[in-house]
């Protein structure tokens, strides 16, 4: 059995049948872990929509403040919901991003440019209240700009962990990429590997562009709520990898995603779904867990 892992499953069905057909409970001893499995993409937007709204809630009715870290790649299209979901208070949440192109904000690989377009235009959010990256520094000075500015915010609106003093954010949306990156944490990496920092640069990403500023992993697994989206045929082979093989170390970054206390989530469709073997998840399935 992988460490950290602990069967049995208890699978509940039927918690609001029509949003979400089936959802799948993982108990590991780290985090209270789920598979949110979605019949359409457009119910699964509606669902991640359900569960933003959701977070942001509890999180003003707790602390008078939600923060919540997004992702760049596919994720941003689908945010366009949330502009109209009755339930957000704009004026307390405060929007982050897990990571960012080092490129101009105008760039059309901003992930800054694509959130500003789905959902950001269209709220009354204030300009304060969103920690874009610094335009035009050299990586390591974005980085470095982009941790002081999380430092800087007051434990009452984002606590730090009582394990190693990291920011605790109320919900991080994560993607996944075909490698099983997450964020801009590619498979073999140091940056992927630290242990410490709450923001690293990234010089040379595989994927382009090359350079990145990335939180590191145990800022991700300090949150409150983790979600990973992955819809679409495109993921099918990526989501049964994480979900199902059990990697070596390093070689799959969305492995590592563990919320230490808190909850992940994973939000698929039936195509992103498909080589998973859903038959045997009622039988005590266990999250695959593998170390850096
Ligand atoms: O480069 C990135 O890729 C991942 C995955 O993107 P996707 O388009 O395959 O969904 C994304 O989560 C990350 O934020 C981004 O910088």
């Amino acid at each position: 059995m992988a460490s950290g892992t602990v069967a049995p499953v208890s699978v509940s069905k039927g918690a609001g049948v029509d949003l979400i057909p089936h959802q799948f409970q993982y108990h590991t001893t780290e985090t209270d872990a789920s598979v949110l499995l979605y019949v359409t993409p457009e119910k699964a937007q509606a669902g991640l929509t359900k569960l933003v709204v959701e977070a942001a809630q509890a999180a003003v009715k707790a602390k008078g403040a939600f923060t919540l870290v997004l992702s760049g790649g596919s994720l941003p299209a689908l945010l366009g919901p949330l502009a109209s979901a009755k339930g957000i208070d704009w004026s307390k949440t405060h929007i982050f991003f897990v990571d960012e192109r080092n490129v101009p904000h105008t760039c059309p690989d901003s992930t800054f440019k694509a959130v500003q377009e789905a959902l950001l235009s269209q709220v009354p959010i204030p300009a304060s209240q969103v920690y874009a990256i610094a335009e035009g520094l050299p990586v390591e000075q974005a980085a470095t700009q982009y941790e002081g500015r999380l430092i800087s915010i007051p434990a009452s609106a984002l606590p730090r962990s009582a394990d190693g003093g990291f920011p605790v954010f109320d919900l991080i949306l994560l993607g996944v990429g075909p490698d099983g990156h997450v964020a801009s944490l590619f498979p073999n990496r140091p940056e992927t590997a630290a242990t410490q920092g709450w923001v690293l640069p990234v010089k040379d990403s595989p994927k382009p562009p090359p350079e990145r500023i990335t939180m590191t992993m145990p800022v991700i697994n300090a949150a409150k709520e983790v979600a990973v989206v992955a819809l679409g045929e495109s993921k099918r082979e990526i989501v049964q990898r994480v979900l199902e093989v059990q990697a070596l170390p390093g070689a799959l970054p969305a492995q590592l995603v563990r919320p230490k206390g808190g909850k992940l989530k994973w939000v698929l469709d039936v195509a992103s779904a498909e080589l998973l073997d859903v038959a045997s998840w009622g039988e005590g399935k266990e999250f695959p867990r593998s170390s850096f």
